[in-house]
């Protein structure tokens, strides 16, 4: 589990954090709801040590191993599709298992026939399959995602989530998933953090994975 323990996080002179204090649970989708601007990249990246605390404890990522979804899919250009795969992997794995990982996601993510294309030749949708594919190709135990369904019309993004869904549920990590999107925040998450304020408060913590009121959660998202 990773921790944030009394965490004081300055930008500046503007005060984000305040003796802040939350948790994400090992292999479980925490989702962090909140508008924008309010500190959600902030506390992903606090927990994914990319951002340094001013106060306080960050405990459960001595061993972590990240990986990342963003909004835009933030793929090589000049690779293919199956590079930019064996770009995660070239380090860690021989050749005959990294065509073994690759080809499985790429079936999983049915994007096999366009193994050899350029990701600027592929849709929105698809680039995002594949960014989706690597992150999961990687052998990470925490995967950040931030906002990775923005953008994408409904229809796409109902085929997106529930791709992600199978793949987590294939191969689970630690999830922190970052959104404003309350079908999104309710569909995927085991749990969700409503935050607000500044310094930064959580305002509900909600358990989605135990009940069976997922519209009545919705309504509270709405109003929150
Ligand atoms: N490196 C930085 N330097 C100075 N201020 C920063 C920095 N990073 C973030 N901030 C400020 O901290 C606040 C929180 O930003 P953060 O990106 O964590 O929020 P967010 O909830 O993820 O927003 P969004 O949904 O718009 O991405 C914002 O006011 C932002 O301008």
């Amino acid at each position: 589990m990773i921790k944030l323990i009394d965490v004081t996080k300055k930008y500046d002179d503007m005060v984000l954090l305040k003796n802040f204090n939350i948790s994400f649970e090992e292999n479980e989708i925490t989702c962090l709801f909140g508008p924008s601007g309010v500190g959600k990249t902030t506390i992903a990246n606090i927990a994914a040590n990319l951002v340094a605390v001013d106060e306080g404890i960050v405990s459960g990522t001595e061993d972590a191993l990240y990986s990342y979804v963003f909004q835009e899919p933030n793929l090589l250009d000049w690779y293919s599709v199956y590079d930019n795969l064996d770009f995660v992997l070239k380090d860690i794995f021989d050749n005959k298992k990294r065509k073994e990982i690759i080809e499985s996601y790429l079936k999983m993510v049915e994007l096999s026939d366009y193994r050899n294309f350029r990701p600027k030749t592929l849709s929105g949708g698809m680039a995002q399959r594949v960014s989706i594919a690597r992150a999961f190709a990687y052998p990470s135990n925490v995967l950040i995602m931030d906002e990775p369904f923005k953008g994408l019309d409904v229809k796409l993004k109902q085929d997106i989530v529930s791709l992600f869904k199978r793949l987590w549920k294939e191969s689970r990590r630690t999830v922190i998933f970052i959104t404003h999107d309350v079908d999104e925040a309710v569909n995927l998450s085991d749990k969700i953090y409503v935050i607000k304020n500044r310094p930064v408060e959580i305002n509900m913590t909600i358990d989605v994975k135990n009940t069976n009121e997922r519209e009545s959660i919705k309504n509270i998202l709405i109003e929150a």
